[in-house]
């Protein structure tokens, strides 16, 4: 053979073996048009029947007992049919088909069948929603499309925040004029404080005072002190400056009652008091004692006064952010109750399945497995709830700590004054002194 068609040939294979890895590696957006939506479309088209005959998604329409001569026969009718699939449509990072439902069926059952169509098809996964009645939609994610979110945006309102995107594409947004209070589990180096340096980054240029408790000696929310309007570093200032909010919330409660309305939101803006977002990092420190009657008397105040505020607090503008490693019934009476009270809940790994119970169980079932399912190298990685009482799983937006300082010292002269809040923690260090 020439000489040169060897020296060709090479060069088309290290050529195919480079490029082919990179797709591999990067999977570009055209490589799911051209080769993966294809595939996986004849794979749905070809496996769907069997599929859907092996979890129990086909129906016979024959009854299942029938009379022969003077004989009632009963049995399992035989040829059940397939629910009636669309043509699979694609999407930017997979494909979706509606299916109609059989009479009698809900999209529970399909729901429970998610995983079987996900190895069946070949996919990263297969999330199931309901539309309309009788109707579900099979959502196929050709690769996992959090491995490198999109830039998502979302319009600037008080009190959201854009925190990432979510699986879906969409913008992962913690609203708190929708959902007041939030609790955030997730085990070291999960990416929690990620994503409580990305909340402040988003809440720092708006009207909100933002106060934060980090019973860790304020080594992860003193790097924002410059936008805090107060900062509690033990369980000591953490009581005062709760009891100093919760007498804040009284004050805003009677602003209400004279003005005849229900909320802060409906009084003049002259006279509505500024919305206050009380971060709370590490929640176990607050209801751990170490045995004697002191600490054990600042851990229920803590509890009693959290629970008050989050019971209270939404309407009057007062909102909980609560973080923590280890979130369990163990830490203290008060903790079930004040979930309770915390409808935002997000979980990124977990190293204890009673964790991702506790934050996602009393929502959704199938939320708490995915939750357990994230790894150690999905940092920032999380199933979060949404407004609409749904799940999904999300990633926040790299946010350094570099990047968070130097926003919150941006935006350190829009910092309002709480004097309540400074003259609790001052009235500590007179006592001190
Ligand atoms: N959304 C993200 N995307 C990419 N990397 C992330 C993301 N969130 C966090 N990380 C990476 O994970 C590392 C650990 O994150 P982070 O410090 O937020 O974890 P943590 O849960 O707060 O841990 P600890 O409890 O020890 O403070 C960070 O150094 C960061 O590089």
């Amino acid at each position: 053979m020439e000489p040169y068609v060897i020296a060709l040939a090479l060069a088309v294979l290290a050529w195919l073996l480079v490029v082919g890895d990179l797709v591999r590696q990067h999977r570009p957006a055209w490589h799911w048009y051209v080769v993966g939506y294809p595939v996986t479309t004849c794979r749905v088209l070809r496996t769907w029947r069997r599929v859907a005959l092996l979890n129990d998604l086909s129906v016979s329409r024959l009854p299942a007992r029938t009379l022969i001569g003077h004989l009632m026969v009963k049995g399992d009718p035989v040829r059940p049919v397939a629910p009636r699939l669309s043509f699979p449509r694609a999407t930017r990072t997979g494909l979706t088909a509606a299916v109609k439902l059989h009479a009698g069926q809900t999209p529970a059952t399909y729901m429970q069948a998610a995983d079987a169509l996900a190895h069946a098809w070949k996919v990263h996964a297969v999330r199931v929603t309901s539309p309309e009645r009788g109707l579900v939609l099979l959502t196929a994610m050709g690769s996992d499309p959090l491995q490198r979110p999109g830039l998502a945006t979302a319009p600037a309102e008080l009190l959201s925040a854009l925190i990432g995107a979510l699986e879906t594409g969409g913008a992962w947004v913690v609203n708190l004029r929708l959902v007041p209070h939030w609790l955030i589990a997730g085990a070291t180096r999960s990416g929690k404080s990620t994503l409580l340096s990305r909340l402040i980054t988003q809440l720092a240029p708006q009207p909100v005072a933002l106060v934060g408790i980090d019973c860790k000696g304020g080594m992860e929310l003193g790097l924002f002190a410059d936008r805090l309007s107060a900062l509690a570093t033990c369980k000591r200032e953490a009581v005062a400056v709760l009891s100093a909010l919760v007498v804040d919330m009284q004050e805003r409660m009677s602003a209400c009652r004279s003005a005849g309305v229900r909320s802060i939101w409906e009084l003049p803006d002259k006279l509505r008091p500024v919305p206050v977002v009380v971060i709370v990092d590490e929640i176990a420190e607050l209801y751990l004692s170490d045995g004697t009657r002191d600490s054990k008397a600042e851990a229920e105040q803590c509890s009693t006064l959290l629970l008050r505020l989050a019971q209270l607090g939404a309407a009057l503008g007062l909102h909980l952010v609560i973080a923590g490693q280890r979130v369990g019934s163990d830490l203290g009476p008060g903790v079930t109750a004040l979930r309770a009270q915390l409808g935002g809940r997000i979980c990124h790994r977990v190293n204890d399945p009673g964790t991702a119970e506790m934050t996602l169980g009393d929502l959704n079932k199938d939320a708490v497995s995915v939750a357990q399912s994230i790894t150690a190298e999905e940092r920032g990685v999380a199933v979060c709830t949404g407004p609409d009482g749904g799940w999904s799983r999300a990633r926040s937006h790299l946010t350094t700590t570099a990047e968070a300082m130097a926003t919150a010292r941006k935006h350190s002269a829009m910092t309002p004054d709480l004097p309540s809040l400074d003259r609790a923690l001052e009235a500590l260090e007179g006592d001190d002194k």
